[in-house]
């Protein structure tokens, strides 16, 4: 049995990688989602937050943080101010670092020079891809991605095309995926869905499964630019994917919040979800993240 397991693992990883199979991928992904059910979980995650407010707690979401700055008026000074800041957020105890700092990718070479000349460290997403409304030609979204990688980003985010995925074309949305990741090379692929512009929660079911088909290394819910964006219910679906993703193929797909989260009793529900879902492995800053850009503040505050 020990030997079979992760043999029927990488046979199924093998025959998923990089394919995509209309017929395997709808048998896979229909299946509905019981909104009671949800609403339920919800509340017990909420109510769980309460239960987890506590200094230990708060430090572990400031590890999870992607500190992030993505306004048209960024400049090199406001990157490395919040560069800083991602190195070393709480000032009396530098041993805890923010997940990545996150930013533009013209912006991306600004906070390079300052980690080489000052011999830090940070791991630095940017966004690319055609972020935030993924309207653009997959050549542009290619070349940005590797710009970007080019330019010293470690993780990169990219965004689905929701006309691919509202007109139920999943295999586009896969494949422009797979080409992102193969031009981000060894750089580390969050892949966003922009939940809020989906419309239906199979539809998000979808877009996590062809994500995670085409490579992703985390699925994301939300640029922050979309009018509606992180919500515990979609979340609740996505790590629904994920889990079945992992109970699949053997593999850990990363999980990452984003938009609108400002406050440490939003940020523990999103904990106590993925507790509940993916268990306690996956609550460290390998496997899951929160884009935001002013939870810290309350972070700080409540510490
Ligand atoms: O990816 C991160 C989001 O853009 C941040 O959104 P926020 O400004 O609402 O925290």
């Amino acid at each position: 049995m020990a030997t079979i397991v992760p043999t029927l693992f990488s046979f199924v990883r093998d025959t998923y990688k990089g394919r995509f199979d209309v017929d395997t991928f709808e048998k896979e992904v229909a299946r509905d989602f019981d909104n009671q059910e949800i609403a339920q979980a919800i509340s017990k995650y909420e109510q769980e937050a309460k239960n987890l407010r506590n200094k230990d707690e708060i430090r572990k979401v400031i590890q999870y943080i992607d500190l992030t700055t993505l306004n048209g008026d960024d400049t090199a000074s406001k990157v490395v101010a919040l560069a800083k800041r991602a190195i070393n957020p709480i000032p009396t105890d530098p041993s805890i670092h923010c997940g990545s700092v996150c930013v533009y990718p013209q912006r991306i070479a600004d906070v390079k020079k300052f980690l080489t000349e000052t011999k830090q460290t940070c791991r630095i997403t940017g966004v690319a891809g055609g972020f935030p409304s993924g309207q653009y030609h997959l050549k542009s979204k290619v070349l940005e991605c590797e710009l970007t990688v080019a330019d010293g980003a470690t993780e990169i985010d990219i965004v689905i095309s929701r006309a691919s995925a509202l007109e139920e074309d999943w295999k586009t949305v896969h494949d422009e995926v797979l080409a992102c990741k193969k031009a981000c090379g060894s750089a580390h692929l969050k892949t966003i869905l922009a939940t809020g512009e989906l419309k239906t929660l199979s539809n998000v079911y979808k877009a996590s499964w062809a994500s995670m088909l085409a490579g992703s290394d985390f699925i994301k819910t939300s640029t922050g630019k979309e009018s509606v964006n992180a919500t515990l219910e979609v979340a609740y679906v996505m790590c629904t994917a994920v889990k079945r993703w992992y109970e699949l193929t053997g593999q850990k797909v990363g999980f990452k919040p984003a938009g609108g989260i400002r406050t440490v009793d939003e940020a523990l529900a999103y904990v106590a979800l993925v507790k509940d879902i993916l268990g306690e492995q996956w609550l460290n800053p390998t496997l899951f993240r929160i884009g935001a850009s002013s939870l810290l503040d309350d972070c700080l505050n409540a510490l």
